[in-house]
């Protein structure tokens, strides 16, 4: 495993990043292609660990799918009966849940398994509510077996999608291809990040599907054919805010290009974030989002549970603010990559801040950070590659921050380690 030196910023970032593909809006797209009754293409789609393992999944069940020869990025996806095979996870939320369903509907035996990490993650809420809907499984979390016997009965299931609004959209993503569609209802402590179960919702209509949303907590797919589609997919914006950061923790600017004006990615509402701290964020005709460190960040006090998956990069802003804060809502982070509350506070703590968890469910469960002066040491990753990217956050203002396994950005962010260079070497532009 690899030390990564993080670099320290000596002036002011002052760079435009272009982000490539939302991994979100690629793993669904390339699942409701592989669903629909015609070829359908992807331009923009990310290449990355887990949006590899998603082509390799549906690919191996049967699926046709290829990329430009000039362009990796851009992927037809071509429709085929699907069959048995094994597929591999990694430590890919989005595989692991939104697959199982499309295995229950493959004519054949499909075998899950995925990193040793993996197998810790939820996963039973969706393999029992497949039960219930009339699928054959073996096992309750990786490893596990979907013995697909080419359709499924479907109906309605109820739910606790607490621990992981990918189970709502894995059932949802499939379920038009169920005999009787889905109906899910969620019963349980509050949902967490329900701007991916809104993304679900819209991609399904885009390819065509009916989806009913009036009642909280409740979603119905109507069964029938998926259309086919062609994908222009969106930034990575949860990419972008480790970037988007870096002008606020130096007081520099940070542009990124093809910000969408309207989006369900969560990425979007880190605008306010920055906002709330003190840092300007301004969205240009352009479709430039520009970014402004105004000098020092103000503590948050914040309910994050529909935006988890920034919390890394926040919780390293917090630590580098000048007031208290608190971030609240995100007790299902413990079920991420790693337990990202405890990996947050173990690495912030390890380089002299005050982080405590705060134990709880999606309401209550948090961190509370106290800034402190922060020193140099090593910086966990977990196999997160957002820890390793909140990591490289703060060694842009704390000098000898030692990043392990940086490589883990592949996850979602293959280029990292160069595109971060890049925005350093950028150097400070008049204006
Ligand atoms: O559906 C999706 O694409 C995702 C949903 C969220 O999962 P949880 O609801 O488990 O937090 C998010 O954190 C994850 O990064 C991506
Ligand atoms: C929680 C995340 O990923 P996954 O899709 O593996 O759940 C994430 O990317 O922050």
């Amino acid at each position: 495993m690899t030390t990564w030196s993080a670099p320290t910023a000596h002036a002011p970032v002052s760079a435009t990043v272009e982000l490539p593909g939302s991994k979100s809006i690629t793993n669904r797209a390339l699942v409701l292609a592989a669903l629909a009754d015609a070829p359908s293409t992807i331009t923009g789609a990310l290449r990355s660990r887990d949006t590899d393992l998603m082509i390799d999944g549906l690919a191996a069940m049967g699926t046709g799918i290829a990329a430009a020869p000039d362009d990796p990025s851009r992927l037809t996806v071509t429709p085929r009966p699907l069959h048995g095979a094994a597929v591999q996870c990694g430590l890919a939320g989005t595989v692991m849940r939104f697959l199982p369903p499309v295995a229950a509907v493959a004519n054949g035996t499909v075998e899950f398994d995925g990193d040793p990490q993996a197998r810790t993650r939820p996963l039973h809420t969706i393999l029992d509510a497949l039960r219930e809907l009339g699928a054959d499984i073996t096992g309750t979390a990786l490893p596990f077996t979907v013995a697909g016997a080419g359709s499924l009965h479907g109906g309605d299931v109820v739910i606790d999608a607490s621990a992981s609004s990918q189970f709502v959209s894995g059932l949802l993503l499939s379920g038009a291809r169920f005999d009787n569609g889905v109906r899910v209802i969620h019963r349980g402590a509050p949902m967490p990040s329900m701007p991916h179960v809104e993304m679900t919702v819209a991609m399904l209509r885009d390819h065509g599907v009916t989806v009913e949303t009036g009642t909280p907590d409740q979603w119905r797919v109507a069964p029938g054919p998926i259309a086919a589609h062609d994908w222009v997919i969106e930034p990575d914006l949860s990419n972008a805010t480790p970037f988007l950061a870096a002008a606020a923790v130096t007081g520099g600017k940070v542009r990124i290009p093809r910000w969408p004006a309207a989006t369900t990615q969560p990425g979007a509402q880190f605008v306010d974030i920055l906002a709330a701290m003190g840092a300007s964020a301004v969205l240009g005709a352009d479709g430039v989002l520009t970014v402004t460190g105004l000098g020092a960040l103000r503590g948050i006090d914040v309910d994050l549970r529909a935006i988890g998956e920034l919390t890394p990069t926040i919780a390293a802003l917090c630590a580098l603010a000048t007031g208290h804060s608190r971030l609240t809502g995100i007790g299902h982070l413990r079920g991420h990559e790693t337990d990202r509350l405890t990996a947050l506070a173990t690495e912030i703590n390890r380089l002299g801040g005050d982080v405590a968890e705060i134990d709880g469910d999606n309401v209550s469960g948090g961190l509370l950070i106290r800034p402190r002066p922060l020193h140099g040491g090593t910086w966990e990753s977990y196999a997160d590659h957002r820890m390793a990217t909140a990591g490289a956050l703060i060694g842009l203002r704390v000098p000898g921050v030692e990043v392990l396994d940086i490589g883990t950005t592949a996850k979602t962010l293959p280029a990292f380690p160069q595109m971060w260079a890049d925005m350093l070497g950028a150097g400070v532009t008049a204006e």
